[in-house]
């Protein structure tokens, strides 16, 4: 079972995922850096030389930072570095001495990008401040513009501000839900709400990362109900559904907040127990293997017998990867099923000679 990283997690604070986000992100700063160095060379023409070299330098760490952004882990900061500075400096053109009326417009882009960017939360926060201090800061420069049409003007654009910020807001929030449910949906089991393949695929390679770099052991447990399709064709596929759900009740209840629980697929479930090692998971595992047993489905009055078969291996010694671990425990599993079922098996069992050894 190989351990894909998951590259595209969502970003920290919402917004879009955290590719995208680094994709749009580098599409900004290029498309600045080069607008700015266009203005800079605008600007040398006319002979206003210390303005013309500020924006050749802006233009020269946005290009920088458009190459630095393909490699750096952490978005954030790279946002808010872009983000502060840029909105900054949309107050300051609507203040400045030879400011035209509708450099005003620039602020809309400010609620569109801070909420792509950075997601509902943030970009609430970042925004309100901002377009506050851009709405004074306008009405300081322009007072003519607080009586007669102006205001209409003003009222114009204060309305269009307010319903760009209202539909931005409201769309980051539906977006956002519709992503966590999507990402829900694509990670668990639709009949027992426990974590699916692929995800626990992912988490065993993520675990074992990490075990790697903390140096603790961690425990994969693979365990199949025994008899699965008797219960199917003796009580029907519901009865069925149902016990499968039941098992994951019985064992989710019993497990730590850090362990992970999943249906690998049909009756088979995987636990994965991390920075233990075998010795000490063995009295947990041992009480889920006699928790099932313990505890048959109640079905429409009836009781239906349950039982599972459990396969267990540590990481290192067991295998190295994912799939070494998983080839382990699936051993062990399928010896325990041929050994007569709802038992655990944790070591394997070699034949030298014609005689049983155990072998670890
Ligand atoms: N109700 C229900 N049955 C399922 C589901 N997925 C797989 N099954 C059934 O699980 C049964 C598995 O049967 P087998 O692979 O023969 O395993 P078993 O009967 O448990 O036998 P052993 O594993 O050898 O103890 C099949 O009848 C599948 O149809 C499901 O989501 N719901």
């Amino acid at each position: 079972m190989p351990g894909k990283r998951l590259k595209n997690a969502p970003h920290a604070d919402g917004g879009l995922e955290q590719e995208d986000s680094r994709a749009l992100l580098r599409v900004i700063y290029l498309v600045t850096g080069l607008t700015i160095g266009f203005f800079g060379i605008l600007q040398a023409l006319n002979g206003r030389t210390p303005l013309a070299t500020v924006e050749a330098c802006a233009c020269l760490l946005l290009l920088i930072g458009a190459v630095c952004l393909g490699r750096v882990r952490n978005l954030t900061p790279w946002i808010y570095l872009y983000l502060l500075p840029t909105y900054s400096f949309l107050i300051y053109i609507i203040v400045m001495p030879e400011a035209s009326v509708s450099a005003f417009v620039w602020v809309f882009m400010i609620p569109v990008m801070t909420y792509l960017l950075l997601g509902k939360r943030a970009g609430f926060v970042v925004t309100v401040p901002f377009a506050v201090v851009a709405i004074a800061a306008y009405m300081l420069k322009h007072p003519e513009q607080l009586e007669g049409a102006g205001l209409i003007d003003l009222g114009n654009a204060l309305l269009c501000g307010l319903l760009i910020m209202l539909f931005v807001h409201v769309y980051e929030s539906r977006r956002a839900a519709a992503q966590l449910l999507l990402r829900h949906m694509a990670e668990s089991d639709g009949l027992t709400g426990v974590a699916n393949r692929s995800s626990f695929q992912r988490e065993l390679g993520n675990s074992i990362a990490l075990a790697r770099r903390s140096g603790h052991a961690l425990v994969l447990v693979i365990l199949d109900l025994d008899h699965f399709k008797a219960i199917n064709d003796r009580w029907g596929h519901e009865a069925g559904d149902q016990a499968l759900r039941h098992v994951c009740n019985c064992l989710q209840g019993r497990l730590r907040g850090t362990d992970l629980l999943a249906r690998l697929g049909g009756e088979e479930f995987g636990i994965l127990l991390r920075d233990t090692d075998t010795a000490h998971a063995l009295p947990l595992v041992e009480q889920l293997r006699a928790q099932i047993a313990r505890h048959p489905l109640d079905y429409r009055g009836e009781q239906i017998p349950l039982s599972a078969t459990f396969g267990m291996a540590e990481w290192p010694s067991d295998g190295s990867d994912g799939d070494q671990l998983y080839r382990c425990a699936d051993r062990r599993l399928y010896r325990g099923k041929h050994q007569g079922r709802n038992q655990l098996v944790f070591h394997d069992v070699l034949i030298i000679d014609g005689i049983r050894t155990d072998a670890g």
